[in-house]
């Protein structure tokens, strides 16, 4: 039986910032594992804006202060994990809002994949695009079969993953099948995600996939954690240097492609095809 404390995730400059905004997570901790949930809950899609990018690193800080012993993120919203970054921050915006957006989900995303503890994602639903990184940035992967689809799906918007994107899937599964995977925007049903290795176990349900989370960290808690971490960063640090080295440079190059007038005309006809589609 679980014990659930509720974070105070709202504290300080924080609380003034978002008090008036719905809760886009919901974060519960179990007392004797000291292992927390993080279940993302922005209707209708889980698209990552500004506002919940900011919550999630703001839960890593609070995780690593409170020397958690393993995160798993997940959805609270049926059929979906996450839609990728919300469109809206990329459309009919302006430069300082695109920079600030960017700034945001790159600082989230290095939070994340660099956690001390071990993450795992529960994806129990659609994870596109960015959705797709959150989950590839974890440890560990176990997905919902067998309707959901996961992968870079941006070849089909006319914009380009960006290059620490396909670094983690490569990092994953290898060259040869990112590039293809890349280049195609090729979205994966649970079981052929699972047969390149982009996830690490599938379940039929919810009870199974939780009983494959608890395996999960028996296996890995049952270590010094501080050899873990540090193992896990030697693994990943090739791709954290990069990309520490081109963060602004990215950042600028973001900006210009976002901004030009043939990607915003993309942009809109991939939202009017979405809002149309049967
Ligand atoms: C140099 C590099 C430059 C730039 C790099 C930029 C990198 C970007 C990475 C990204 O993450 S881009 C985002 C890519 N995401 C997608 O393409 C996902 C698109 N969505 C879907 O495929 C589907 O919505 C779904 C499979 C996630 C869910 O399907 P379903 O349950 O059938 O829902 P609907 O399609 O009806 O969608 C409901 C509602 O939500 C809107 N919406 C969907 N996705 C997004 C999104 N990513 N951002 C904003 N809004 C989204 C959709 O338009 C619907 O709106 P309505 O007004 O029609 O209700």
């Amino acid at each position: 039986m679980y014990h659930l404390k509720k974070f105070n995730v709202t504290s300080g400059k924080y609380r003034k910032l978002f008090s008036s905004v719905a809760k886009v997570i919901d974060v519960s901790t179990d007392d004797k594992t000291n292992i927390t949930r993080v279940y993302l809950q922005r209707p209708p899609v889980n698209s990552l804006n500004s506002h919940l990018l900011t919550e999630i690193s703001y839960i890593m800080d609070d995780l690593e202060k409170t020397k958690c012993k393993g995160l798993v993120l997940t959805s609270n919203i049926v059929n979906i994990f996450s839609a990728g970054l919300d469109l809206t921050e990329f459309y009919k915006t302006d430069i300082q809002k695109l920079s600030n957006f960017w700034t945001t989900l790159q600082n989230t995303w290095l939070k994340l994949y660099t956690a001390t503890f071990p993450t795992v994602a529960l994806i129990n639903g659609h994870s596109p695009a960015a959705g797709c990184l959150l989950a590839l940035s974890c440890d560990y992967r176990i997905m919902l079969s067998p309707h959901y689809t996961i992968g870079f799906n941006e070849a089909k918007i006319g914009i380009p993953a960006p290059f620490w994107f396909i670094e983690v899937m490569q990092s994953i599964i290898g060259s040869r099948k990112t590039e293809l995977s890349v280049l195609t925007g090729q979205m994966y049903k649970t079981d052929e995600a699972l047969a390149i290795g982009l996830i690490d176990e599938t379940a039929i349900n919810l009870t199974e996939a939780e009983s494959k989370v608890n395996s999960f960290f028996k296996n890995i808690i049952a270590f010094p954690g501080k050899s873990r971490s540090l193992m896990k960063k030697d693994c990943r640090d090739h791709i954290v240097q990069k990309f520490l080295l081109k963060k602004d440079e990215e950042r600028e190059l973001v900006i210009e492609f976002i901004m030009n007038p043939k990607t915003q005309k993309n942009i809109e006809l991939y939202f009017k095809a979405l809002q149309n589609k049967v």
